[in-house]
């Protein structure tokens, strides 16, 4: 039977991968070419950098764009990057040129005979900014994967060194340390930019991340597992660090925290559920409050944020005592005061943080969590740190950043994040802080979601209906449409900017 509406079996895919500096994507984009070559794909590679030579001839770069050395190369082509955002006064531009790169990828095609919206796919390295992710995915929806790579601090600043050195000839030093270190700051949050590079935002939003420091599985192997799930494979499921993270983001979804949505969820080494948390305000009796009971206080039923109003009142009285009245301060001022550690207090709050809200529940319902793994959605404040370490969790594991968190500069003693150099405290036992790698919440439940995995003789079908061809339910390339108002607005834009014609 031929469905009226028929699915486009090779749907188009696109890849847009997220890496911080220093980490090498060599041999991801080698075993993505590899894959879906062998699958009948036609690659498109695309560098996001390659644009600037084409923009270059439009916006001349306030610094020269140069190949060498190494560290001058990396230099210019981030403040190059920031000029066309500026320029652009769209932080997501570099996306929007690449779509237009890829409408033109496509048509070079050299077999467009058939359906040209079939059977392609498009490797885009990288991207450094939330708006342009943003833009990818609201353009191409559900055949969009951001595949995030991994790699400690310390890996990426020796890999970075080691490159600075060989590029000057020399051996590693202290200089080259000293920029890799530099470089590896700028590219995760370059604050003072508005236009600047924030890989560290984009991160943890991949629907894969792959660890590259990890030996078992290698990333050549987490690479494919995905892949082959991507390509409806019957026998995969989730690791239990996958089915941990989607457990504590089911219970971040809960919470109506007027800052943000956190979950954790505490599991035995087994991989038994032990208790879920969400930041909440706690209830008498134990727990916190839920929208279905008698009695519900939470903040926003106060309509305001306990916390943020303390640390008001709390600065107007230390200016109060230097004598400057808080209405007397510029807004500039009072932007900069803002942004201070002092405005990042956590502990003002009515709210029970989502750690310590699993630890709580498992100490009134359960029993002791030695040898216990977290699995928490946000990295742990320095305040949750502690009653992890002292709760005796051994293993936790984290998606996103929280900078907020004092817990490396309180707790190094105590608490090993990403296997870090420990100094002085090498040899002391430590709960284990990693990040998180593998299938997402993001898209856990659309890659792992099966019906039956069997034939009518009961036999199992390796990919689902013995069709190796992408779970992607796709009917027509919805996102043509979409690429196209992409470029008119592109054009428009650059047609304001008085260079139309010249892309
Ligand atoms: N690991 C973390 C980090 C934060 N929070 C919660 C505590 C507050 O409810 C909110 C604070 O968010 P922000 O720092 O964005 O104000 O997030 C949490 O439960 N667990």
């Amino acid at each position: 039977m031929t469905p009226l509406i028929p699915r486009i079996e090779f749907p188009e895919i696109v890849i847009g991968l997220v890496s911080p500096i220093g980490t090498p994507l060599v041999e991801t984009i080698s075993e993505l070419k590899k894959f879906f070559s062998s699958v009948g794909y036609t690659v498109h590679e695309l560098r996001v950098t390659d644009l600037f030579k084409r923009m270059e001839k439009i916006v001349v770069p306030r610094k020269e764009l140069v190949n060498k050395p190494l560290n001058k190369r990396y230099d210019s082509y981030i403040s190059y990057g920031n000029q066309l955002r500026e320029f652009a006064n769209d932080p997501s531009v570099l996306a929007a040129l690449t779509v237009q790169s890829i409408v033109e990828s496509r048509m070079n095609k050299s077999d467009i005979s058939n359906d040209k919206f079939t059977k392609n796919v498009f490797i885009v390295h990288q991207f450094k900014r939330p708006e342009e992710i943003d833009l990818l995915r609201s353009v191409y929806g559900k055949v969009f994967f951001q595949i995030s790579v991994y790699s400690m601090r310390s890996s990426r600043v020796d890999y970075l060194a080691r490159k600075f050195a060989e590029d000057a000839g020399q051996a590693v030093h202290a200089s080259f340390r000293s920029s890799a270190e530099q470089l590896v700051d700028t590219d995760e949050n370059q604050l003072k930019e508005p236009f600047g590079q924030r890989v560290a935002k984009i991160f943890h939003d991949a629907d894969l991340v792959l660890n590259r420091d990890v030996r078992s599985p290698p990333l050549v192997e987490q690479l494919n597992r995905f892949l082959e799930l991507l390509f409806s494979s019957n026998t995969i499921t989730p690791s239990k660090m996958e089915y941990g993270m989607f457990a504590a983001k089911s219970a971040a979804l809960r919470t109506s925290d007027l800052s943000r949505q956190v979950g954790a969820a505490i599991f035995s080494s087994k991989g038994e559920i032990i208790a879920l948390g969400s930041n909440e305000v706690p209830k008498a009796g134990g727990g916190t409050y839920w929208p279905d009971e008698k009695y519900d206080d939470r903040e926003f039923q106060r309509k305001t944020d306990s916390n943020d109003r303390r640390k008001k009142e709390l600065l107007e009285e230390i200016l109060r005592v230097v004598d400057v009245p808080m209405d007397s301060l510029s807004s500039e001022k009072l932007k900069r005061l803002s942004n201070t550690g002092f405005m990042d207090a956590l502990e003002y709050g009515r709210i029970v943080h989502a750690e310590m809200s699993a630890i709580t529940d498992a100490a009134r319902l359960r029993g002791a969590l030695s040898g216990s793994v977290l699995y928490t959605t946000t990295f742990p404040c320095h305040m949750c740190a502690k009653h992890i370490v002292s709760s005796g969790i051994s293993q936790v594991y984290y998606l996103e950043p929280y900078p907020k968190s004092l817990a490396s500069r309180l707790h190094a003693d105590s608490i090993n994040i990403d296997r870090q150099e420990r100094g002085e405290y090498h040899d002391y036992p430590s709960v284990d802080f990693s990040h998180f790698f593998g299938i997402t919440p993001r898209r856990y439940r659309e890659l792992f979601q099966r019906n039956k995995r069997k034939d009518d003789e009961g036999t199992l079908q390796d990919y689902t209906d013995d069709n190796k061809i992408p779970y992607v339910d796709l009917k027509s390339p919805f996102y043509a449409y979409l690429e196209d108002t992409v470029m008119e607005s592109l054009r428009t834009a650059l047609h304001t900017i008085e260079v139309d014609g010249q892309l």
